[in-house]
């Protein structure tokens, strides 16, 4: 193993400047994305105001207070009622005070190789280039960088422009036995992206310059994509030729066609248009033996579905560069509209309704009571009439329809398509609602769920500001799992913190509906304790994980493998197929240069040998 030092890498004044203000051409998205948080550099920054407020900066509204969301988290991230009395400032490192292992030299003629295949301008070795592609964007990734945790780096990130060029990287990084980790957003809250072999040269590809739509085909209705596009750039392009892919995840702006493949992303709109590996076609993907490829067309039942070996596969098998997805026309009606439960459990009752009717709508968004409280919190003041109006709601649902308000549940029902089909499913979807108690609110918090469904990970950054931490877990779970699953992890998890003396929440919300169960998503929260240490919120998420298995729920419904979940995949995916994914793997990237150590636990690591 090489031994490292810690010093610093050179650079250029320019690379190294983080971006506040962007107006430039030319940038590359790792310089707009913030190095330690998430989302944009230049927008939604939450701060303590001097008045004590948190106020929340945005694109449009500088400032815009929050005037409930800190007497939530004082009262909320308690232990029987005691906590802190006011917020505590824990900031981040800068740049600057990180300090990175020294690059590795490339071996044999591989440098001569990158600089025959790329541009001066595509390969980057700048310690701002390197920094921004070690990690993704979990809590273990930004605590790591807030407090300048630096183990391992990539030696040189390359931002391709073509599938050849990919194509020729690969086959060179076989031939020298250099480590090759797609990077697509970088939006992973898994650890997909991070180096873990300190021993061999690793080259970041970072995806995002490979960013066109190649062709939209309206009769067949499919587009070709190079999938380094993120999300808002892939809608915008494709709404010239009047489709769109419909794909939504929360990190939609941040995160690229190619992670949503190469991890089976779900979106907000799943429930309609399918997960993304229902709208996938055919693609490309570079791979040490060569480029594989798959034909296009509407289905083939000849044999086994390849498309299957590689969806998911998070760059271990090799690299996609273009896919053909399926396409439909942009929606000529949206509807999104809000509705209060008298209890989660009717809010479920109801969607089960809609599910055995089997008239469905676009998105079912269930929060639970804690979620539902936490939803509230999080809104910025609407004025006096606005309050006075849910003020009156408040007073109509106690005491006339005698709602019990600590279990009061929000839903977000949206409704996409032709508008005569939007106005049937409507229709009896309204019906079933109804019959479970549900009191509609109207478009309003639909269309506030529409505008801000993309905001609520940034708080995450002012809590890590404030010496707290927030995490989730996610899975899919059967209709018959779903209440007892929810009801033991929120127990298990706040008993879990309580014995130890450290304050923790919990609340819970369904995301996603299909006929046989659903996506339910944990949120939960603690205070990080003076070192930083990671050990009581991996203690947390290893409980998530384990009360998930024991319900018979999915490692993850939509946030992937990584390292993260690898420990629980011999007991999710059963032995025999571990087995032969370490069979595809050895036939494809012999050399296991593709992304190694992610997906599956190593043969040492499930002798405990290695963690
Ligand atoms: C705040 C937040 C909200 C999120 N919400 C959702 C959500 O609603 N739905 C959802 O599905 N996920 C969600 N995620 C998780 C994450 O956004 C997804 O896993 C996403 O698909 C990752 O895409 P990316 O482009 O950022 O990929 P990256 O994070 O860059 O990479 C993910 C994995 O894919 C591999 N990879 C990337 N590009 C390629 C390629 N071209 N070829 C081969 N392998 C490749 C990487 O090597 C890595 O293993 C969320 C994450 C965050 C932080």
């Amino acid at each position: 193993m090489q031994v490292k030092d810690s010093t610093t890498s050179t650079s250029s004044t320019e690379e190294r400047k983080e971006l506040t203000s962007y107006p430039q051409e030319n940038v590359d998205y790792y310089q707009k994305i913030k190095w330690n948080g998430w989302g944009d550099t230049r927008k939604f920054i939450h701060t303590l105001q001097p008045s004590g407020t948190v106020a929340i900066t945005t694109p449009t509204v500088s400032g815009q207070p929050l005037p409930s969301l800190k007497k939530f988290i004082l009262t909320e991230l308690t232990i029987n009622g005691q906590g802190q009395t006011d917020l505590e400032n824990s900031p981040s490192l800068t740049v600057e005070d990180i300090k990175l292992p020294l690059p590795r030299a490339a071996p044999g003629d591989f440098a001569r190789e990158l600089r025959a295949i790329f541009k001066p301008n595509q390969v980057k070795e700048d310690k701002f280039a390197r920094l921004t592609h070690i990690y993704g964007k979990s809590l273990r990734d930004l605590i790591r960088l807030r407090i300048g945790l630096v183990e391992n780096a990539p030696d040189v990130v390359v931002l391709p422009e073509s599938h050849e060029e990919v194509e020729k990287l690969v086959l060179a990084a076989h031939r020298a036995n250099v480590i090759i980790i797609p990077y697509g957003g970088g939006s992973n809250i898994v650890g997909a992206c991070e180096p873990i072999d300190q021993t061999r040269y690793t080259v970041s590809l970072d995806m995002r310059r490979m960013n066109k739509v190649l062709w939209v085909d309206r009769r067949e209705m499919t587009a070709c994509i190079q999938v380094g596009i993120m999300g808002p750039d892939l809608e915008r392009e494709l709404h010239k030729s009047g489709v769109s892919l419909g794909h939504d995840p929360d990190s939609f702006e941040f995160s690229t066609l190619g992670g949503w493949l190469a991890t089976c992303s779900s979106g907000h709109q799943s429930d309609k248009y399918g997960d993304i590996e229902d709208m996938c076609v055919s693609f490309k993907t570079c791979t040490p033996m060569g480029t594989l490829e798959l034909r296009n067309g509407a289905r083939a039942g000849a044999g086994l579905n390849f498309k299957h070996v590689i969806l998911g596969s998070e760059g271990t098998l090799g690299i996609i560069t273009e896919a053909v997805m399926k396409v439909h026309p942009v929606p000529q009606a949206a509807e999104y509209y809000g509705f209060l439960f008298p209890s989660f459990n009717h809010a479920i009752s109801a969607l089960e309704q809609m599910r055995r009717s089997e008239i469905i709508p676009t998105m079912v968004r269930i929060y639970d009571p804690d979620e539902t409280r936490l939803s509230f919190a999080s809104k910025p003041s609407k004025g006096a009439v606005s309050e006075f109006f849910s003020a009156a709601v408040k007073k109509y649902l106690q005491y006339i329809r005698s709602f019990d308000m600590t279990q009061v549940t929000l839903s977000i029902i949206g409704f996409e398509g032709p508008k005569k089909q939007v106005d049937f499913v409507k229709k009896s979807c309204f019906d079933i609602l109804a019959k479970n108690g549900a009191f509609g609110l109207g478009t309003a918090p639909g269309k506030t769920w529409a505008e801000k469904r993309y905001d609520l990970p940034y708080i995450r950054d002012f809590l890590l500001d404030h010496n707290m931490w927030v995490d989730v877990a996610e899975t899919t779970v059967s209709y018959t799992s779903l209440i007892p699953l929810w009801k033991e992890a929120k127990k298990a998890f706040v008993q879990h913190y309580h014995a130890k003396g450290i304050p923790a929440w919990i609340c819970a919300h369904i995301s996603h509906t299909y006929s046989n169960g659903v996506c339910l998503y944990f949120i939960f929260a603690s205070r990080q304790n003076d070192e930083k240490e990671m050990t009581p919120y991996i203690e947390g998420k290893r409980l998530m994980c384990d009360i998930i298995m024991k319900h018979g729920g999915a490692i993850s419904h939509h946030h992937g493998v990584g390292y993260e979940h690898a420990p629980w995949m011999s007991r999710y995916v059963t032995q025999g197929w571990v087995n032969v994914y370490r069979k595809i793997k050895e036939t494809i990237d012999p050399k296991n240069i593709c992304n190694p150590r992610k997906l599956m636990p190593t043969i040492e690591e499930e002798q405990g040998k290695e963690n």
